[in-house]
């Protein structure tokens, strides 16, 4: 023992590792085998990070650049050791990766967590536990490792124990190591001893790290005759196959594969719900592999979060999460890019300009979009369901799209789906195509309504005379809608057109007698609205005779040029300075609060605010003075009373 590693210290974990570490061997224990395959696929990430600083610092190799991936075991110690010489941790990352969770969604991550064990195994899993999963299997973790670059004697052991008065701590001490790299070994929990078998482990290897890149290398076992048993050689055997999946032929890929290689690239516990592989030829030659994930992960709504697609070049990795290869609205995608004639030296600031990374993110992009779109318009009822999966976890952030990816507007608003009057629930099955196979005829407008919240849309008094009507409306209560359909004029040649909207046109859906209704009524009640613009002053633009409402006194809707009333509510509340434009009030010739009003005098300025305030009210609106709307209510209740 050299006398640094006697100056070992104690260090305490974060809060929530303890939390997840008591989580995860209770809950994953069933699953336990998972924890070779994490293992094996950081060995793998540490391998790929070398080679890459190698390029620009060929002395990290240290004369050795055969990258491998060991596997052994120790049956009377009770040990397994997976190794590598990748590109190891300094003291300083081994604290920060070993002892915390540095995960963006962690809070959110134990804020979900149920207590059901089968539940929580599975959020677990969405979560990722990483190197973590060793203490499935193990009651003693012992790491040393050495950076690459460094000396010897800059070598580092962790080590933490699960059992005894330490749990809940780990120690970490200097140490020498020759080789650059990572050593992991288990001390195996005593029920654990099945592991210890060449024949187990070569299988599990097999089974969950087959596609990893680097050879994952065991010694080889020989029949001993004399001892009547397999004994271990001196002489390496590869276990797994050991090239890269996506560069294989694709006839030669098993699903299982496809969907072993998506865990590792994109750190998930479950399988990905689809996925494209294909290899390009012609300006740019490449391959990509992409996967949609069949779930979001915690961190999608987190700008920095890691983890999207690795770009590869001629097989060598270059980096993770390389965010100029997919556009934002498709941030959810996993997997891998592996160009044939991007610079093995390309950094970031070089991808941000490059316009051959332009030339592969369209085409990853187009893609993708079309992956999505032969699942929704597919016979199948499997592809449908994933459709539907799909929509549900990454809707919101396609939608997003609509206004980021101007080239592909039309083949994403294709791929939307909303809420509609026609089913009023708020499960969203309605695309735009959908909706026009069910046009009325004479209607040449796709009609929606925005609000906060589903049942606002829903029960708002703008769909009122589209209901009479039998006319489909969609129902937007996304933030996220506004915006899309705010960028989206027209789908298929039809006009998309709010209902909150003034001057609302019905074309050749109105039949003449209501046209000539309308402006009767308009010509009766002038007197009365202008006594009501009066009243009302500078809250609104104007005062108008409306047929669209046949339950509601009175509804509000923003001029055709100006913003919608939900759109400026979103940007006030986001903090931006919206436009303050006024809102137009109309009212119903036929409700009796509005024929009244007529003849009314005395109380007519409080008649006419509470018919504005509660118009704002059932917009999803806010008032801006609630306690004087309630004390003219209980005014004007009391006054029908005494009557
Ligand atoms: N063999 C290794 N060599 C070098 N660094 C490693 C090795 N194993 C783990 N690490 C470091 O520890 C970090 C934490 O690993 P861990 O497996 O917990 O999470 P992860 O791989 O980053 O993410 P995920 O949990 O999604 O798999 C890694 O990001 C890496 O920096």
């Amino acid at each position: 023992m050299s006398s640094a590693q006697t100056a070992a210290e104690t260090l305490n974990f974060q809060a929530e590792v303890k939390q997840l570490l008591h989580l995860m061997i209770h809950s994953l224990y069933s699953n336990r085998e998972i924890f070779l395959r994490e293992l094996i696929s950081n060995a793998s990430d540490a391998s790929d990070k070398l080679r890459f600083e190698a390029i620009d610092q060929p002395a990290l190799f240290e004369g050795d650049s055969d990258l491998k991936i060991r596997v052994s075991f120790d049956t009377e110690a009770r040990t397994i050791t997976i190794s590598d010489n990748g590109i190891g941790m300094s003291r300083e990352e081994v604290v920060a990766h070993l002892g915390t969770i540095a995960k963006s969604g962690t809070k959110e991550f134990f804020g979900k967590l149920t207590g059901d064990q089968k539940k929580d195994a599975h959020l677990i899993g969405q979560f990722g536990v990483g190197f973590y999963s060793a203490f499935i299997v193990a009651d003693k973790v012992t790491v040393v490792t050495r950076r690459a670059g460094l000396p010897a004697s800059e070598g580092v052991q962790w080590e933490c124990s699960m059992s005894g008065e330490t749990a809940g701590a780990y120690t970490v001490a200097a140490v020498e190591k020759a080789g650059r790299g990572t050593e992991i070994t288990l001390h195996l929990r005593e029920d654990q001893d099945d592991l210890l078998s060449a024949w187990k482990l070569k299988s599990l290897i097999r089974k969950y790290s087959d596609h990893i890149v680097q050879p994952i290398v065991m010694k080889k076992e020989e029949w001993d005759e004399e001892k009547k048993a397999q004994v271990l050689t001196d002489e390496d055997e590869t276990v797994n196959q050991a090239n890269a999946l996506w560069a294989r032929p694709r006839n030669e890929i098993t699903e299982e594969e496809y969907k072993g290689f998506y865990k590792h690239v994109g750190h998930d516990f479950d399988e990905p719900l689809a996925w494209t592989h294909a290899r390009v030829e012609g300006r740019q030659e490449y391959t990509q592999l992409l996967y949609i994930p069949s779930h979001a992960p915690f961190d999608m709504w987190d700008r920095n979060a890691r983890h999207g697609v690795k770009l590869y070049v001629k097989r060598v990795f270059i980096m993770d999460d390389a965010e100029k290869l997919m556009p934002t609205y498709l941030r959810f995608v996993r997997g891998v890019v592996d160009s044939a004639d991007l610079p093995l030296n390309v950094s970031r600031e070089i991808l941000q300009e490059s316009k051959d990374i332009d030339t592969i993110r369209a085409g990853c992009t187009k893609k993708v979009l079309g992956l999505l779109e032969d699942l929704a318009t597919s016979d199948e009822a499997g592809d449908q369901e994933k459709y539907a999966t799909f929509w549900k976890e990454f809707g919101k952030v396609l939608k997003e799209g609509v206004g980021e990816d101007f080239a592909n507007k039309d083949k994403i608003a294709g791929l939307l789906r909303f809420a509609s009057t026609h089913a009023d629930t708020p499960e969203e099955v309605v695309s735009f195509r959908d909706y026009i196979g069910r046009m009325k005829e004479g209607q040449d407008k796709i009609y929606y309504v925005t609000a906060e919240t589903f049942n606002a849309a829903k029960n708002s008094p703008h769909l009122e005379v589209f209901r009479k009507k039998g006319i489909e409306v969609l129902l937007l209560s996304d933030r996220v809608d506004e915006w899309a359909l705010g960028n989206l004029t027209e789908f298929d040649g039809k006009q998309l057109q709010s209902v909150a909207k003034g001057g609302l046109d019905l074309g050749s859906l109105e039949d003449e007698a209501e046209k000539k209704e309308a402006e009767q009524a308009a010509d009766e009640y002038k007197e009365l609205i202008e006594k009501m613009k009066t009243s009302l002053g500078d809250r609104v633009k104007d005062v108008k005779v409306t047929l669209r409402l046949t339950d509601s006194p009175a509804c509000l809707v923003a001029d055709e040029h100006d913003l919608g009333m939900n759109l400026t509510r979103i940007l006030k509340a986001a903090g931006q300075s919206a436009p303050m434009s006024k809102p137009i009030l109309e009212i119903n010739p036929k409700h009796p609060a509005v024929l009244r009003l007529k003849y009314e005098d005395k109380s007519f300025d409080d008649w006419a605010a509470v018919l504005f305030d509660q118009a704002l009210l059932a917009e999803g609106g806010a008032l801006d003075d609630p306690a004087t709307f309630v004390k003219r209510i209980n005014q004007l209740m009391m006054a029908m009373s005494a009557h």
